[in-house]
């Protein structure tokens, strides 16, 4: 019954391990992905999300699990698994030295296309991406999105079905990464399945069907954004005052607030319905305390990144 659900997967992991020495870093994880859909692994520095990408990819072992990438069990047919992925790491696998065209040839020939092949795969893909005008500089010339956007034109020379992308808009400014989601975008609108891992809660939360948080060694919650955004506790409002007086009425007369002498601030749990404002509002105004700012804030993968990874670099104001 698992192997035939895990089959129709185009990945599936169950109870995989992994310690380099005798630090673990992948206590026994679980990972169901389907087919043709974008599937997220977010956490902190260091998590393993890497040494996750690698083991799926075939680039090195796990010590164990039952693992199958495109129905094949990587410890039986890691060949088969190789012949069905594609892969971008953090470390790109451009040649700056030849130009964007000799690297998209390079890859056709290591796929065993034959030139005629490999000359029509290459000027598709380096129309597709935007690489026609630069196709015959050298690569090391290349902006660093130019060099992205040719890294996964040479991953998707040999079509695969099911790609891994290894934080692909790390440093990237803010018009790349959304090129770059355009790009995640279409290849799964053409049926790709997409592992992606990001430190960026937005770009997951833009991109994934599902998402999981990777913490000390185990998936700390998965779900669909809006499902992650579920488990932690509502939002808040923040009533910033601009007198010193106003703010210590307040944070008297308001119960259950987080005060934050310093910048003036207070914080209080809110759903940010009409109904909580307009009471809060009204409780300002009868008290004759005027605030300088009132701002909603409702729950976003930030807060659950944070709830979940605690020990993580977290904002002293992301959970109490
Ligand atoms: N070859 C190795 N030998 C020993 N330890 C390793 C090796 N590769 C990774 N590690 C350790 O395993 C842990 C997980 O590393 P990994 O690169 O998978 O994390 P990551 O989640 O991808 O981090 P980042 O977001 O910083 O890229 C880290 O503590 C790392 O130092």
């Amino acid at each position: 019954m698992t192997t035939t659900t895990s089959r129709s997967l185009a990945i599936a992991a169950k109870g995989l391990h992994k310690a380099y020495g005798d630090k673990t870093v992948l206590d026994g994880i679980d990972l169901a992905v389907p087919g043709g859909t974008v599937f997220s692994l977010l956490g902190p520095n260091g998590a393993g999300k890497t040494t996750v990408v690698k083991i799926l990819s075939t680039l090195i072992g796990a010590d164990a699990g039952e693992l199958r990438v495109d129905g094949h069990d990587l410890a039986v047919d890691p060949q088969a698994v190789r012949a069905a992925i594609g892969v971008t790491g953090q470390f790109s696998a451009v040649d700056g030295l030849i130009t964007g065209e000799e690297n998209m040839l390079l890859v056709a020939d290591l796929h065993h296309l034959s030139r005629r092949e490999g000359r029509r795969t290459t000027a598709a893909l380096l129309d597709r991406f935007d690489l026609v005008a630069a196709a015959k500089r050298p690569a090391a010339t290349y902006s660093g999105g130019m060099r992205r956007r040719l890294d996964i034109a040479m991953t998707l020379v040999g079509d695969p079905r099911i790609i891994f992308l290894d934080e692909p808009t790390t440093g990237l400014d803010p018009r790349s990464r959304h090129t770059m989601w355009g790009i995640i975008r279409e290849l799964v609108a053409d049926g790709v399945t997409v592992f992606l891992t990001t430190q960026y809660l937005e770009e997951a939360d833009e991109l994934a069907d599902r998402i999981a948080v990777l913490n000390d060694g185990r998936i700390a919650a998965e779900g669909s954004a809006d499902e992650l955004k579920r488990l932690i506790p509502g939002g808040h409002v923040r009533l910033r005052f601009a007198d010193r007086s106003a703010y210590r009425s307040a944070a008297v007369a308001l119960r259950e607030v987080t005060a934050d002498e310093e910048s003036l601030t207070l914080r209080l749990p809110s759903d940010g319905s009409q109904r909580e404002l307009r009471a809060l509002l009204d409780w300002l105004d009868s008290a004759d305390v005027e605030a300088d700012q009132v701002t909603v804030h409702t729950p976003d993968l930030d807060d659950v990144f944070f709830a979940l990874t605690s020990g993580a670099d977290k904002p002293a104001e992301a959970v109490r």
